[in-house]
């Protein structure tokens, strides 16, 4: 933290979505940004070399959950672990993988067959995530699917994400530890935070640590994942916390 507030026009700030800056609610269409965020956001975005949200969210879902993140100066958006990328209004991505209709299509019959209660399917597009929150038994149900849905994602070509209560079929290849450090390179950072709640932000974290730069991993701490929390070097109170600690480093800028 001390590098990046002596130093801030070196930094690049990457932020996961999802019980980061929007609070884990049980319908993942009725997400939203954290209303504090988007100012906080601006702020920063004025004073380090970049700000990214690095997401597992489609950019255009991250953009209607949280419209006034479209007037952060400068602010750019990986979207789908890093396949999709948001900058200046103008989305740019490779063509949509072609195991994800093959996936969605079996999905329904799979469910049916292991009795899946209140299961939730989100068709992200390029992706396709199943959700457990709302299940009788959401971690039981999590555990049941977790083995035919990655031999789903096998025969699909595609590799399962797992996560809060939610697992996901996309694509390989890229992950947001391989975005985070593609970006640092292209910034040319001289220090990086980044702040995350889930699994999938793990390979974040890794990034942070192998870029040799002076780094901070934060968790956005929860009672459902407690792993991160252990590899992270601040914890806080969900995505609350975060903006507090985003605000606290604004403030330590200014000192
Ligand atoms: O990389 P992220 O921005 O953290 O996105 C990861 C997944 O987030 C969403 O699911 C999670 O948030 C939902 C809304 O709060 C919640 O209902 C769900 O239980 C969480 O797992 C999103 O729906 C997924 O597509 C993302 O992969």
């Amino acid at each position: 933290m001390q590098t990046i507030m002596k130093d801030p026009s070196g930094a690049v700030i990457g932020l996961d979505f999802d019980g980061t800056l929007s609070p884990i609610v049980s319908d993942p269409a009725k997400a939203a940004i954290h209303p504090a965020a988007p100012p906080v956001l601006a702020e920063l975005a004025r004073r380090v070399r970049a700000v990214a949200i690095v997401t597992g969210r489609p950019v255009e879902t991250v953009l209607g959950l949280g419209p006034a993140l479209a007037d952060v100066p400068g602010l750019v958006i990986l979207g789908h672990y890093g396949f999709e990328r948001w900058e200046g209004g103008t989305v740019s991505a490779p063509p949509p993988p072609a195991g994800v209709p093959r996936a969605q299509a079996e999905l329904p019959l799979l469910l049916d067959r292991l009795g899946m209660e209140r299961v939730g399917v989100e068709d992200k597009g390029r992706a396709v995530a199943v959700h457990t929150r709302n299940a009788p038994d959401p971690q039981g149900a999590f555990d049941t699917l977790r083995g035919p849905l990655a031999d789903l994602a096998e025969r699909a070509g595609l590799v399962v994400e797992p996560g809060r209560f939610v697992i996901e079929l996309r694509p390989p290849g890229m992950d947001k530890g391989h975005a985070l450090s593609l970006f640092l390179a292209e910034r040319a950072a001289r220090s990086v935070l980044f702040a995350g709640d889930d699994l999938g932000d793990l390979a974040a974290f890794a990034a942070v640590r192998s870029s040799g730069l002076p780094g901070v991993t934060v968790c956005s701490g929860s009672a459902e994942v407690t792993e991160l929390a252990e590899s992270a070097d601040v914890v806080v109170d969900g995505p609350d916390g975060v903006v507090e600690l985003l605000r606290e480093l604004l403030a330590g800028m200014d000192g």
